[in-house]
């Protein structure tokens, strides 16, 4: 097992969302290099507000509501020590454990999910989320994990604002917007079958952990937020600093 970074804390005080007896784990990716944001290192160590997009993520998901029994963090292999340092400028790090990630988000959500006890209880359930979705408000992850208890397989969306309009040889055509979901993380779901999803082959189709279980089990939709945004280009930077003044519980 890889160590724990800082060491762990108690987590298991009473808390106002959940009584669930089933336990609760996160991966949080942040495994990726961050081209589109085209910045001198990886747009997850990025500060937000004086702090790592990554430290702001992290703190969500360890809230004590969400009562999370392990938080597992996916860096690429050349970032570990970078982040470790960077993070122990900071107070209040959450507990979590450091793993590798690989090329694609997808060997990196893999990567996390082997990190996570081997014989978990049944019925534990895994929520994926980015780790440059620093805003994601508390009461999303909770729902997402009220229904993965359910339906197993839940992903957090919300509905385009703008007209679609599909690309064809021919020119494009409008698409009803009202059928379609823009996808979001967290994505829950029971550990087990999450796991066997990654077991798969990967295809060139998997956009997301949602993609990679419809084969297994269909995903239940639940209603994301507009400020859950994922920091990609450098205006999103902007966004996010504006947005992190509100309220998000
Ligand atoms: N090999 C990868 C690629 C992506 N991610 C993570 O998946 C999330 C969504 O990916 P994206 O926004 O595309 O991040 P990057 O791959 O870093 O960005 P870019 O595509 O612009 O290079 C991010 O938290 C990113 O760190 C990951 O863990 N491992
Ligand atoms: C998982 C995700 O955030 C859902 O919107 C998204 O698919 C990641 O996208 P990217 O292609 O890695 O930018």
């Amino acid at each position: 097992m890889p160590p724990t970074f800082p060491p762990p804390a108690d987590n298991s005080l009473p808390h106002p969302f959940t009584s669930s007896p089933l336990p609760r784990y996160a991966v949080l990716v942040a495994g990726g290099s961050g081209l589109r944001m085209g910045a001198d290192r990886p747009k997850q160590f990025l500060l937000l507000r004086g702090e790592p997009v990554l430290l702001h993520t992290l703190r969500r998901f360890a809230a004590p509501a969400l009562a999370v029994a392990e938080l597992v963090v996916v860096l690429p292999f050349d970032q570990v020590a970078y982040w470790q340092e960077l993070a122990a400028g900071y107070p209040a790090v959450p507990p979590h454990r450091v793993v590798v990630g690989g090329a694609t988000r997808w060997a990196s959500v893999k990567a996390g999910l082997a990190a996570l006890p081997t014989a978990p209880p049944s019925g534990a359930l895994v929520a994926v989320h980015d780790g440059v979705r620093p805003l994601v408000p508390l009461g999303v992850v909770e729902a997402a994990y009220q229904a993965a208890a359910t339906h197993r397989a839940v992903a957090v969306a919300v509905p385009p604002k703008d007209s679609v309009r599909l690309l064809g040889a021919a020119g494009s055509s409008p698409l009803d917007r009202r059928r379609l979901r823009l996808m979001q993380t967290p994505q829950t779901f029971d550990l087990d079958l999450l796991r066997r999803a990654y077991r798969l082959p990967e295809l060139p189709t998997f956009t997301d952990d949602a993609s990679v279980v419809d084969d297994l089990c269909p995903v239940h939709l639940v209603e994301g937020d507009y400020r859950n945004l994922k920091i990609t280009t450098p205006e999103d930077l902007l966004l996010a600093e504006s947005l992190i003044s509100t309220d998000f519980s």
